[in-house]
């Protein structure tokens, strides 16, 4: 692979992206200072990561090929201040979760992990720095405007806890303790990151530049959530599920808009076939009446469903047998490893068995009266210790 000059680069960590703040920072660094740009993503180590974290990581491997040194922030902490999306026992292993599927995602991709760094929030946001970091950050932004930041990020909830100003503050913080030029992030964070933009220069940080993702409907169709298992595809989904579910997946035919077929067509699967390929084109297969139609751009692979050319069958069938393709790796790795099966475990307890209903004695009417408010026997309160561990992934 031929090297890229400045502007090439550029034009590759911007590729795609809905919005990028502070675009000559990039310019500065790679065209002036002539040095890789030091960038960053962060996820909060919530729920299980699904296929959803396709579109993140293909950027990461643009980000990659353009000679940028990327850290992935497992934001463990930032789990636990989310209105307690994840409790604190558990957010560690699920961070820890989260880096063995990452690096199992990046690899079936072709992007190579040594080039990546790693780093789990609380490794250093308990320091005594950054603890006074955000008493000076939380002394100079209002209540009005941390929460404002948090909107479309932190879990709105009726009784909003403090946990969730603090949140905000520090993703902003940790731009300036990672030293990184740059964050990427999808656009719903784009307040948090105007926030960094508009305070950390108030503490003598400098500021750093931002890069957008658009938010790319989901795959299987629909709001994407944890409690309906059909709305989203686990990265360790059989290859029949994968096919049950994208059968399922809504992809009206004609309509592109809001399509998550097609979007995961344009950004991940593209994409990764042209980062993969020794002529660097894009190749995206499907087949129709007995016949390959090869696509090497998303336009063209658009015009022909707007006209009906492919229809969603063939679009889907496509679609399953490249997902397939890129998760088989994962699968097998998840497979192999009894190291990867036991953090799972420790991640998400499986819930326990509910208890067997207690026979209640019989007293005079054939009832036991119960006291307002008291629980409905025993079970209870492991049944609402699980349901904390709920993820709402829709945002
Ligand atoms: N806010 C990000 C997670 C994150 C946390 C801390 C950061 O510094 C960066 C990103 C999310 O929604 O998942």
């Amino acid at each position: 692979m031929a090297s890229l000059t400045a502007k090439e680069k550029i034009a590759l960590i911007t590729r795609n992206l809905q919005e990028v703040l502070g675009e000559e920072i990039l310019t500065d660094v790679i065209e002036k200072q002539n040095r890789p740009l030091k960038i960053y993503w962060g996820t909060a180590t919530t729920g299980r990561p699904h296929c959803g974290y396709f579109v993140p990581m293909t950027k990461l491997a643009h980000f990659l090929r353009a000679g940028c040194e990327v850290t992935i922030l497992l934001a463990d902490l930032h789990a636990f201040l989310d209105n307690m999306k994840a409790p604190i026992e558990l957010v560690q292993h699920r961070a820890k979760y989260y880096e063995f599927l990452v690096k199992s995602v990046l690899k079936s991709i072709g992007v190579s992990i040594d080039k990546l760094r790693f780093v789990f929030g609380s490794s250093y946001q308990k320091s005594e720095a950054y603890i006074m970091d955000i008493f000076r950050m939380s002394s100079i932004v209002t209540e009005h405007d941390a929460k404002k930041a948090g909107a479309e990020v932190v879990k709105q909830v009726a009784s909003p806890l403090l946990s969730g100003l603090i949140y905000p503050l520090m993703q902003a913080l940790d731009e300036e303790h990672l030293g990184v030029d740059a964050q990427f992030g999808g656009v719903d964070q784009r307040k948090i990151f105007t926030l960094a933009v508009e305070n950390l220069p108030s503490l003598g940080y400098k500021t750093r530049a931002h890069l957008m993702n658009p938010m790319v409907p989901g795959l299987a169709g629909g709001k994407m959530s944890a409690s309906d298992p059909n709305s989203k595809i686990d990265l360790l989904d059989s290859a029949a599920d994968v096919e049950k579910k994208l059968k399922k997946a809504v992809c009206a035919p004609k309509e592109v808009e809001g399509n998550g077929v097609i979007a995961f067509v344009e950004y991940v699967l593209i994409p990764i076939s042209e980062l993969g390929a020794e002529d660097g084109k894009a190749r995206f297969v499907i087949e129709k009446d007995g016949q390959e139609i090869v696509y090497e751009t998303i336009e063209k692979l658009k015009e022909d469903y707007t006209a009906d050319v492919i229809g969603p069958k063939e679009l889907k069938i496509a679609t399953t047998l490249a997902l397939n393709k890129l998760l088989d790796p994962i699968r097998a790795e998840y497979a192999s490893s009894d190291e990867f099966k036991e953090i799972e475990k420790l991640a998400y307890p499986p819930p326990p068995a509910p208890e067997k209903k207690k026979k209640e004695k019989k007293i005079g009417t054939g009832y036991v009266a119960k006291k307002k408010g008291e629980s409905s026997g025993s079970a209870a309160a492991p049944t609402e210790a699980i349901d904390g561990l709920k993820i709402d992934e829709s945002k």
